[in-house]
């Protein structure tokens, strides 16, 4: 008798509540346990920062307490959010949640994932399919979904927006925009898309980051708008990969800008910068420094999807650095899975 294998279960590593905390008014990332370790690992560059009186750390204390906090419950509000929206939210554009299907594509990105997936399809046949944006940083650029495509998604996440349901964070440094698995779409349209057309193109342009082993993702949209978030500090993704869409609306502003690569030496180069074109998607390794420049006019959405292979990751923790310490999670977690899994080697440093 046949018996269905049992669904994957997904981790985090507990370095997600003690790591990586961001302060945006000092544009710093820290480590936190307590207070006196806060003080003694960051006290010179936040005093250099502006935090100087005691009545700033004790600010930044709370704050870095709330946020741990934050973090310990964020995988069962997140399930919760989800199970809410799925009873109780109406869609604008019902046809979003059907199974991806290949009109959705742009014909660009079908022809380098069709001869991605073809016999004997190499690294440079493959670049005559994309634009490289920086050959040295490993950056690609591509037509992925349909003018139409990017339309209906922007104006069926707008009405999400606007509904009364309750709404999660993209992630640490993003206030504003949308989840897209607690909206049920990593079931019709992310996981499809990794799986059928993603696996098969990274896989070719990026072997060494676990690129044909991706086996989750984190998907969000994130807005930026006057008078809400504007512009991302420098960071690096919790990804092995990522895939940056501009859906749309007008705007200017907003660029790219891509450094190193984490870990590495840092380089004095001048930081690379990226336009967005809406319809077009970035790809770029996760661990290639980068962030976003100020909105100037209009609003500014993009499709971000950290891709992830635990063969990569369950090696070491991209955010810690140190082999993680597993945690089991909701959904697909931070992508660390607990079996052993054929590992990959991680990424080169360049
Ligand atoms: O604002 C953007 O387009 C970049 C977003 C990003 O880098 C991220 O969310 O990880
Ligand atoms: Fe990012």
């Amino acid at each position: 008798m046949a018996t269905a294998a049992a669904p994957r279960r997904f981790c985090r590593c507990a370095c997600f509540c003690s790591e990586n905390l961001y302060v945006a008014r000092y544009g710093l990332h820290l480590r936190f346990r307590d207070e006196r370790q806060l003080r003694r690992d960051y006290g010179p560059i936040l005093r250099s920062r502006g935090c100087v009186s005691t009545e700033d750390f004790q600010q930044l204390l709370a704050e870095l307490e709330q946020e741990v906090e934050r973090r310990q419950r964020l995988g069962q509000e997140s399930a919760a959010r989800k199970t809410l929206i799925a009873s109780s939210y109406s869609p604008a554009r019902p046809n979003i949640y059907s199974t991806l299907q290949d009109a959705a594509l742009a014909p660009e990105f079908l022809a380098a994932v069709q001869y991605s997936a073809s016999q004997g399809a190499n690294l440079k046949g493959l670049l005559q399919r994309l634009e490289t944006v920086s050959e040295e940083k490993r950056i690609y650029r591509v037509p992925v979904f349909t003018a139409a495509f990017c339309q209906a998604l922007l104006e069926e996440l707008e009405h999400f927006e606007q509904s009364d349901m309750p709404k999660g964070r993209p992630n640490t440094m993003n206030n504003h925009g949308v989840l897209l698995h607690e909206l049920g779409l990593d079931e019709p349209l992310v996981t499809p898309l990794r799986e059928r057309f993603l696996r098969p193109l990274m896989g070719l342009l990026y072997p060494d980051c676990g690129g044909a082993r991706l086996d989750s993702h984190r998907a969000f949209v994130v807005k930026y708008a006057p008078g809400q978030d504007r512009e991302l500090g420098c960071h690096y993704d919790n990804a092995e990969l990522t895939l940056n869409v501009a859906l749309g609306k007008a705007f200017t502003g907003g660029a790219l800008y891509f450094g190193g690569f984490f870990q590495a030496p840092p380089a004095l180069t001048q930081p690379l910068e990226v336009e967005h074109m809406v319809g077009r998607g970035v790809l770029h390794r996760g661990g290639q420094l980068h962030g976003a420049r100020a909105l100037n006019t209009g609003e500014r959405w993009n499709l971000v999807i950290w891709l992830r292979a635990s063969a990569v990751r369950n090696r070491l923790c991209p955010m810690c650095c140190r082999k993680p310490d597993l945690v089991d999670d909701e959904g697909f977690g931070d992508g660390f899975t607990r079996e052993d899994a054929p590992t990959v080697d991680v990424c080169a440093l360049t």
